[in-house]
């Protein structure tokens, strides 16, 4: 069938295409189904939407990737008609009833995640059949050299190439913007990727770009790391393992992080980078993603073989993830805290201890030295952190602030005051991470929260307990009446909740 295209200014993140719904129907295609588009000899396959009363009959509306991909304008005469789904949906189903897949089924499903093949529905399903029926190592290692193979890698000639990443799920883990310049200040090179959040409130890349750009291609990442020693880009824009951001996008709204896609995804960045030793922290405590030490050692035991498989050498930090890290959540807050640490040299125990226990594990695997800890800590007594962190920050595009205090925090604010004396006995990760992203976090770089007190402290009757900031007044609205229906921090004594509850109208 021919149709005149529409271009729609819009990037859909795939090849997609809206149809009026008579025309889908005459030639027998719905939503999610695939067609041909076909323009002067050159084709691709797109995911059909129906737009209802939007795209008049004998029109196509075209997003970007295909406009560019065909060289399309509007009102240029295209060809389509419809084809089958790729047989990655059937593998997809094979699992969900429980099946195995095998080396080539799990790279055809990565190749179309990548060539955004698939529906987002299918790209769920696909999640979901990790989360609910899991993968044996086989099939975990065979996803990850996939995600490595479908993307571009990096090689270094020379130097220790090292890195790290954690596992996340635990609020304010803002400990790569310390290690990393902790590293490269060493001599050691680290080409740091991180993603944005997935079940937080802001990742390692939403923290960073409150400083500098952290779009940055290969050949930049490698650049800027033989110069500086290391970067903190953001996975998502690189073409390392470019399968990871699509898959992250759907696990984001669900806050899943599946056990075969988190080993996946953080190894394949690892091995894509040329990373020779590498350091994991898994965060273990009630409300992160693992909840006990026991856990987290069957974990990290995934992780080394995950790691001797793909000839990488892997050691790992089970952490104290039973509260924030530091005392801030959010990514403008997180930065702050960060940036001030390093200026400062002294800050919270949990931000620094931790980052200078995995800055040394690093030192130890790659043979730098045997006393890591007390390396990483003179390296960050010294100064030199710091100003490696600013040299990092210019080389890969400073947003233009130069010390902790000029960072913007959002201007809407409220803070919780404790109603009696006592002592934080516990703070709820979870609760801690919903207020932060009801506050906008980490869209609203501003917004975010700030913690007054931490377990063990003791508050007397109207001290601070948590200060909550936003950019909007509505998000800060509905972020304080979160709170006063789930306290996230508990002081001995204080009831948590109501049941049934119970609201005076
Ligand atoms: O806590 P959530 O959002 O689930 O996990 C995602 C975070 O964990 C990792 O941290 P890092 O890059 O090693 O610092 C990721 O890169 C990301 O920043
Ligand atoms: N699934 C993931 C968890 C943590 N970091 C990542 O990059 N990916």
């Amino acid at each position: 069938m021919k149709v005149r295209a529409a271009v729609l200014p819009i990037n859909a993140g795939k090849f997609a295409v809206a149809l009026n719904q008579d025309d889908a129907a005459e030639i027998g295609v719905s939503e999610g189904d695939r067609i041909r588009v076909i323009k002067s000899g050159k084709s691709v396959s797109a995911i059909v939407q129906i737009a209802f009363g939007l795209i008049s009959r004998g029109k196509i509306g075209v997003y970007e990737e295909i406009a560019a991909e065909l060289n399309l304008k509007d009102g240029d005469e295209v060809d389509i008609y419809p084809i089958s789904r790729p047989s990655s949906v059937e593998f997809i189903r094979k699992k969900l009833s429980g099946k195995k897949y095998s080396r080539e089924e799990l790279y055809s499903i990565i190749s179309d995640v990548v060539d955004g093949n698939l529906a987002e529905v299918e790209l769920t399903a696909f999640v979901l059949g990790s989360y609910l029926v899991g993968m044996d190592f086989d099939e975990i290692e065979w996803m990850t050299k996939a995600m490595i193979d479908t993307g571009e890698a990096i090689e270094f000639e020379k130097g220790v190439v090292v890195d790290k990443h954690s596992i996340g799920g635990v609020p304010g883990n803002k400990v790569s913007l310390l290690i990393v310049p902790i590293i490269a200040a060493s001599g050691l090179l680290i080409p740091k990727t991180a993603s944005r959040a997935i079940t937080s409130a802001s990742g390692t890349a939403d923290t960073m770009e409150v400083l500098a750009d952290v779009n940055m291609s290969v050949e930049e990442i490698k650049e800027i790391t033989l110069k500086t020693g290391g970067v903190i880009a953001w996975g998502g824009a690189t073409n390392i393992a470019p399968a990871d951001d699509k898959i992250i996008r759907v696990e984001y709204p669900l806050s899943i992080d599946p056990r075969p896609q988190l080993l996946a995804s953080v190894m394949a960045k690892k091995g894509a980078v040329g990373a020779r030793h590498v350091a994991i922290d898994i965060p273990a405590g009630n409300g992160t993603k693992i909840s006990s030490v026991e856990e987290g050692r069957k974990l990290a035991g995934e992780f080394v073989e995950l790691g001797r498989r793909l000839g990488l050498n892997v050691s790992c930090a089970i952490t104290n993830g039973s509260q924030p890290v530091g005392r801030t959540v959010g990514p403008a807050l997180e930065a702050w805290e960060a940036l001030k640490t390093l200026e400062e040299r002294k800050g919270s125990s949990s931000l620094i201890e931790k980052s200078l226990g995995i800055a040394g594990l690093l030192f130890e695997i790659s043979g730098f030295a045997q006393d890591g800890y007390d390396r990483a800590k003179m390296i960050f007594e010294s100064g030199k952190a710091h100003q490696k962190l600013l040299e990092i920050i210019q080389a890969q595009g400073s947003k233009g602030i130069l010390k902790s205090d000029d960072i913007p925090i959002g201007e809407e604010k409220y803070v919780i005051e404790s109603k009696f004396e006592g002592a934080v006995v516990d703070i709820l990760n979870q609760r801690v991470v919903r207020l932060a992203r009801l506050a906008g976090a980490p869209k609203d770089k501003g917004a975010g929260v700030y913690i007054h007190r931490k377990r063990g402290e003791v508050v007397k009757k109207g001290d601070p307990l948590i200060t909550i900031y936003a950019e909007t007044a509505w998000k800060l609205e509905k972020a304080i009446e979160y709170a006063m229906e789930n306290p996230p921090i508990v002081v001995s004594g204080m009831i948590l909740e109501k049941y049934p509850s119970f609201k005076v109208v």
